[in-house]
């Protein structure tokens, strides 16, 4: 069984599908580290988000960096959404994440793309949103609690750049497949939104009648 999540920056995907992977017994795959783990190591290289070229080279050697703190930051969030419009480094990362979604016995992948390009005939999909006020303040909580700097006029803006970005680009856009049901977490807690996202794959695994 696949389980594609997708959503906008900070709407709870990730939180969503570490619970889904949890309570369907399967292994998670957080996309969005991968492209954060390039963007890592474009920064750490002093490379140039603005270049297709370096930043398919960013591609290599992305293990090490997937445990790196410094991936969840803001300046790697930025340069991670810059560099993902990129259809080369798509390309690069396309073939590990497909590979995880066809793994025996399923998985749960949480990002952008993943109803749409990486595992289309998956069994659930769902589209996670929220306000952007209430991911804003989510993601200044986070980051505080990682003793990373987060002030809420910046994080906004960041985040509806970011979502500009994502869902103007021309490859593997941030759009809600056709398919996918929305979760809209803006005024659950994290327990509720876990609890509506299992109640929401389970309908869409034996719809009513079905
Ligand atoms: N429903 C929710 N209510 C409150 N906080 C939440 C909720 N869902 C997620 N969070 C918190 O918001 C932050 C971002 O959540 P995360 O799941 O990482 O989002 P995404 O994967 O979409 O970026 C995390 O600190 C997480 O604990
Ligand atoms: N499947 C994916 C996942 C992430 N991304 C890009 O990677 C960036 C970081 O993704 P993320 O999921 O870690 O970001 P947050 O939603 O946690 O803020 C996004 O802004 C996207 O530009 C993507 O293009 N496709």
């Amino acid at each position: 069984m696949v389980i594609a999540v997708d959503g906008p920056a900070a709407s709870g995907k990730g939180t969503i599908a570490r619970a889904l992977a949890m309570h369907f017994d399967l292994p998670h795959m957080d996309t969005g580290a991968l492209y954060r783990a390039v963007a890592l190591n474009l920064w750490r290289w002093g490379g140039d988000p603005g270049s297709e070229f370096e930043a398919v080279r960013a591609c290599e050697d992305l293990a090490a960096n997937l445990d790196d703190p410094e991936l969840r930051s803001e300046p790697v969030s930025e340069i991670a959404s810059r560099i993902s419009v990129y259809p080369a480094v798509r390309e690069a990362l396309l073939r590990r994440q497909r590979d995880f979604a066809a793994q025996d016995g399923g998985a749960v992948l949480d990002g952008r793309d993943i109803a749409t390009v990486i595992a289309p005939d998956a069994d659930a999909k769902l589209f996670v949103t929220a306000s952007a006020e209430v991911r804003a303040q989510r993601r200044v909580r986070e980051l505080l609690e990682r003793d990373m700097p987060g002030h809420y006029d910046d994080v906004l803006n960041d985040l509806l750049s970011r979502d500009r970005r994502d869902s103007g680009r021309d490859t593997a856009p941030l759009t809600k497949a056709a398919d996918a049901v929305v979760l809209d977490t803006s005024n659950l807690d994290v327990d509720q939104a876990r609890a509506e996202a299992i109640r929401l794959v389970e309908q869409q695994l034996s719809p009513a009648g079905g």
